[in-house]
């Protein structure tokens, strides 16, 4: 034990090696237990390495399953094709027809079209008219797309995407859809005159069993930890709480915090007090993400049934109004999107003699709600 003389590891005493390892957008060099889910996306794109469409496809599976990651492995390797020009979009920032293809634009042009003043007319012009000239294939993945349903984006945005070819004779273009809403059938909720062209391989990534979570997990401790500074029971630990919340994101905060813990109280070794420290705020990984991706209307809707918690969706509403200039419709549209992040339950009770209503509760203890507002 490094323990000097205030009780603090010096600046340069670390239990990490490399602490990179367990952020955000670090892509791990391994990638297990997802071979079959990798090898029917391959099969589906591979017709783009040879100048053609390829088979449009959707990846679904609950969050943190490793399907942000199967993207980011097979579209680097695509990006290396001659020919080939794979865009990854998020949704979650770009949750309109415009963002998308803005994204498209930007990835072709290398410059970002101005957000206004241009119409969409003009900017999927550009994109499809150099295509073509070109000869490229564009395969766009639209991640988390369930962002584009909830602002009723996704029929107009795959409709342009898929029949670009009968606008601009030539443009080939092939869609990954990447859907982590489960409760959310993809195909059925689009339109019907996308719905006829859009017949996609699928490939679903279930949650990681416990074992496979330890491997994975031991995996990133092997490279980011020192040797020794965190030990398999700890490591056991982790792995069982991170399966328990089904997110291997909970697993990978949880190692990163229980780390810094560690070294807070000036020790070389992860030990599991260390987990047991930080286990709640890693399991709300999840909470914080979601809070911190609203506009500021959705997190003032959410406020107000924070403060509301248990009101029926009328009286909420006049609560809300007194916050944002919102009619019912928009604030309906906001409500089921909340309801839909698992944010906010919306239920219909029977009122007696009053029909059926709704009433708005937090799906999260309101403490933790209110400490990422
Ligand atoms: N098989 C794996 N091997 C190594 N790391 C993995 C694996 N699967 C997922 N991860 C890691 O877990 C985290 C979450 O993965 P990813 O972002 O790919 O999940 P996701 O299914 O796209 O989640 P969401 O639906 O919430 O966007 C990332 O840090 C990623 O590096």
């Amino acid at each position: 034990m490094a323990d000097d003389s205030d009780g603090m590891l010096s600046w340069d005493e670390s239990v990490f090696r490399d602490e990179h390892v367990f952020e955000i957008d670090y892509v791990p060099e391994a990638f297990r237990h997802r071979e079959s889910q990798l090898q029917t996306l391959q099969y589906a794109l591979r017709p783009a390495v040879r100048g053609n469409r390829p088979l449009n496809a959707i990846v679904r599976g609950p969050p943190g399953t490793g399907k942000t990651t199967a993207i980011q492995k097979l579209f680097g390797e695509l990006g290396g094709q001659p020919g080939v020009r794979p865009v990854r979009v998020n949704c979650q920032v770009d949750g309109t027809r415009y963002g998308v293809f803005s994204r498209v634009f930007q990835s072709i042009f290398d410059y970002e079209p101005p957000s206004s003043g241009v119409s969409f007319k003009k900017l999927f012009g550009q994109v499809a008219d150099r295509l073509v000239d070109e000869e490229e294939v564009l395969v766009v993945a639209l991640d988390d797309v369930n962002y584009l349903f909830y602002e009723n984006e996704a029929s107009d945005t795959l409709y342009s995407l898929l029949r670009a070819h009968e606008t601009h004779p030539g443009a080939k273009v092939g869609v990954v859809l990447v859907s982590s809403d489960t409760d959310l059938d993809v195909v059925e909720a689009l339109d019907g005159r996308v719905q006829s062209v859009f017949r996609p391989e699928e490939a679903y990534f279930p949650v990681y069993d416990r074992e496979e979570v330890a491997d994975i997990l031991g995996e990133r401790v092997r490279v980011g930890f020192r040797d020794g500074a965190l030990p398999m029971s700890v490591l056991d630990r982790v792995a069982e709480q991170t399966a328990e919340a089904g997110d291997l994101r909970v697993g990978i905060d949880m190692l990163r915090r229980a780390g810094l813990h560690a070294e807070s109280r000036a020790s070389e070794t992860v030990e599991v007090e260390d987990v047991e420290a930080v286990s709640e705020r890693a399991r709300n990984h999840r909470l914080t993400r979601d809070i911190e991706a609203l506009s500021d209307v959705e997190r003032a809707l959410l406020e107000t049934v924070a403060e509301h918690d248990g009101g029926r969706a009328g009286d909420v509403y006049d609560a809300f109004a007194e916050r944002t200039d919102l009619g019912y419709t928009r604030y309906t549209e906001l409500v089921n999107k909340l309801d839909r992040l698992d944010l906010i339950d919306a239920r219909y009770e029977s009122l007696e003699g009053r029909g059926r209503s709704r009433t708005l509760t937090l799906a999260h203890d309101a403490e933790a709600v209110e400490r990422r507002l």
